[in-house]
């Protein structure tokens, strides 16, 4: 059930309450700091209109007026300064949570956002929650508490004179009506196109090679300056609106004078009040002016921070893949078995159906078929980034539901189609599968991967900085480094999506040799289109149009397998074409 924002908001604020609790605290002081120099003021202009005054004292009065001014900034500066590092605390926790949450989901739900949107959720909504959190908290409680005690003030005096004080709440309630009157509406509008011109942007740059290649620049750009100015003209429409009616509210709100200057000269007429009284009330009112205003900028603040945390509920509310919080059996060994799975990206639509392997513990196995049979689903059925339709997948004779997280990460190593490389030297990259690992341990690794030769050869070696989509590697290098973190991690399971898809045949002959070294001790799972990598593996299954039609060694499926006889073939006569070329 989806959570009152103002409690998810509550959960994150309670671990920084005692900072909020001290802001407040000295948000308070400040305001009334801010209070004393009217009443100061009163009792100057009384003691001169009374002719009552010694000059020195009115001298130490207004040097008092000074330094209550002074109290009133240091006090609000301390106030703030408490606030702000609350506000960024709470954020912090906030986008870590919304990341956790992204690594708990399934990669299917995940990729319904574009990563515009996660990085505009993550750096920019989150944000929207500082500023109003670091100066609402303690600024509207003070504010409101100096109100209150400033009305039972000028209230002990006549309470008509301290219900005039407030006249300009219900004339300023009519404008800000109409200034909040489908304000959610608006802003989520507002966030949407701020979402759309994020997507575009990371869309342009992520495909900037692929628009300059098929010289697109002029149509993408155009598409990017569209969004940017289509956001641009609702922002500004929506603000110009805004603005006047703001500017309203601006201009009534603190206009206490409107009610205490008639209604205060009138009482002082009457001898209700004395010109002391009259004199105070107009300046206390005066002073109610600036808390008055700072309530009204917070209706905003109010309303824009909460569809920032509704938009953040969002990803926290993601739906979570349901590991186990306490291990309850290990994997005995490497082996996988796969019992009668069906699985589809949408429901009624499967993908993969009717899936049964046995797959032994340290044993080289391949999945192999034409594209788009589901063979990187199925691999990435048994790595759990989806949960399967129906049917069991074990691992070690444990069913995957029944792991925690960390175990599925310490049984199973991945390495998926695309090289990701994090920024940072080539062997934090390598070491992400061990951090603890010694620099022999990364030694080995990145032999049995067969990068250790080139990343020797660079300049600085291991300690080449690197990072995703911008660095001089080869696709065959980044490759080979992932295969080495994958390696290094040292699971009993090692899935590999087409780990040779960009390797030259000399480096795939070596890699092939290193995976076979390795399916000495552990499983290896792995899909390939270029069959010469996986025609030594112990078992080869064939996938078409997501169902097994073939499963055994090489030679077997050559000789029974039509659909394998079909992709040697075509693979056999890729390789001639390719020879013929060189
Ligand atoms: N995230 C997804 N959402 C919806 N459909 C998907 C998703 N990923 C893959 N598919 C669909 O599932 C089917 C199997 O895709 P999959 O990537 O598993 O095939 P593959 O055999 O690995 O293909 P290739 O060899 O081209 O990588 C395809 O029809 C594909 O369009």
């Amino acid at each position: 059930m989806e959570e009152n924002w103002l409690r998810t908001l509550y959960r994150f604020a309670n671990g920084h309450k005692a900072l909020f609790i001290w802001s407040i605290f000295f948000s308070t002081l400040s305001v009334f700091a801010g209070i004393v120099p009217y009443v100061i003021g009163a009792r100057i202009m009384t003691d001169i209109i009374d002719k009552q005054y010694e000059r020195h004292e009115i001298t130490w009065l207004l040097v008092w007026m000074l330094i209550t001014f002074l109290f009133k900034t240091i006090f609000h500066g301390i106030s703030t300064t408490l606030s702000h590092h609350a506000a960024y605390n709470i954020l912090n926790d906030l986008r870590n949570a919304i990341t956790n949450r992204l690594m708990q989901t399934s990669l299917g739900v995940v990729k319904r956002f574009s990563s515009g949107t996660i990085k505009n959720t993550i750096l920019d909504r989150t944000e929207g929650v500082e500023i109003p959190l670091a100066h609402m908290i303690p600024e509207l409680s003070a504010n409101i508490f100096v109100i209150i005690v400033t009305v039972v003030y000028l209230a002990t005096m006549d309470i008509r004179l301290a219900l005039s004080a407030l006249l300009t709440i219900p004339l300023a309630s009519i404008p800000l009506f109409f200034l909040m009157k489908n304000f959610e509406q608006k802003y989520q509008n507002y966030m949407r196109a701020n979402n759309q011109v994020n997507s575009v942007m990371v869309e342009y740059i992520e495909g900037i090679e692929v628009i300059k290649t098929f010289n697109q620049t002029g149509t993408s750009f155009r598409k990017f300056s569209d969004a940017v100015t289509s956001f641009k003209e609702y922002t500004l429409n929506w603000l110009q609106t805004a603005w006047k009616t703001q500017n309203l509210i601006f201009a009534l709100l603190p206009f206490t004078l409107l009610g205490v200057l008639p209604v205060g000269i009138w009482l002082y007429l009457d001898h209700v009040l004395t010109l002391n009284q009259l004199l105070l009330g107009l300046l206390l009112a005066i002073g109610l002016g600036g808390p008055l205003n700072k309530l009204s900028l917070f209706t905003n603040d109010f309303s824009a921070m909460k569809q920032s945390v509704l938009n953040t509920q969002k990803f926290l509310e993601l739906p979570l893949l349901d590991f186990r919080k306490k291990e309850i059996g290990r994997p005995l060994d490497g082996s996988v078995d796969v019992i009668n799975v069906n699985f589809g990206y949408k429901k009624n639509e499967l993908v993969l159906s009717n899936i049964n392997l046995e797959i032994p513990s340290k044993s080289f196995f391949a999945i192999v078929g034409p594209s788009g049979s589901g063979k990187s689903t199925l691999l990435q059925l048994l790595n759990r980034f989806w949960d399967v339709q129906s049917g069991k997948i074990r691992v070690g004779k444990v069913e995957l539901t029944e792991l925690t997280q960390q175990q599925l990460n310490r049984t199973i190593s991945y390495v998926t189609q695309d090289s990701f490389l994090f920024k940072g030297t080539i062997e934090d990259n390598i070491k992400m599968g061990k951090p603890d690992a010694t620099p022999q341990e990364i030694e080995a690794a990145a032999h049995a991967a067969m990068c250790w030769d080139f990343i020797e050869a660079l300049p600085q070696g291991m300690k080449t900085e690197v990072s995703f989509g911008n660095n001089h590697l080869s696709g065959g290098q980044q490759q080979r480094i992932s295969i080495a973190r994958a390696i290094l991690k040292d699971a009993p399971i090692i899935i590999l999506d087409e780990p040779t898809a960009s390797i030259d045949p000399e480096n795939e002959r070596q890699i092939q040799e290193s995976l076979l070294r390795l399916a000495r001790d552990k499983t290896v799972i792995m899909v390939a289109h270029r069959l010469s990598t996986i025609k030594n593996a112990d078992q080869i299954i064939v996938l078409d149009n997501g169902k097994i039609v073939g499963a055994g060694q090489h030679a077997e499926l050559l000789e029974e397998c039509a659909a394998y006889q079909r992709l040697w073939e075509s693979y056999t006569q890729t390789e001639e074409w390719h020879i013929s070329n060189h």
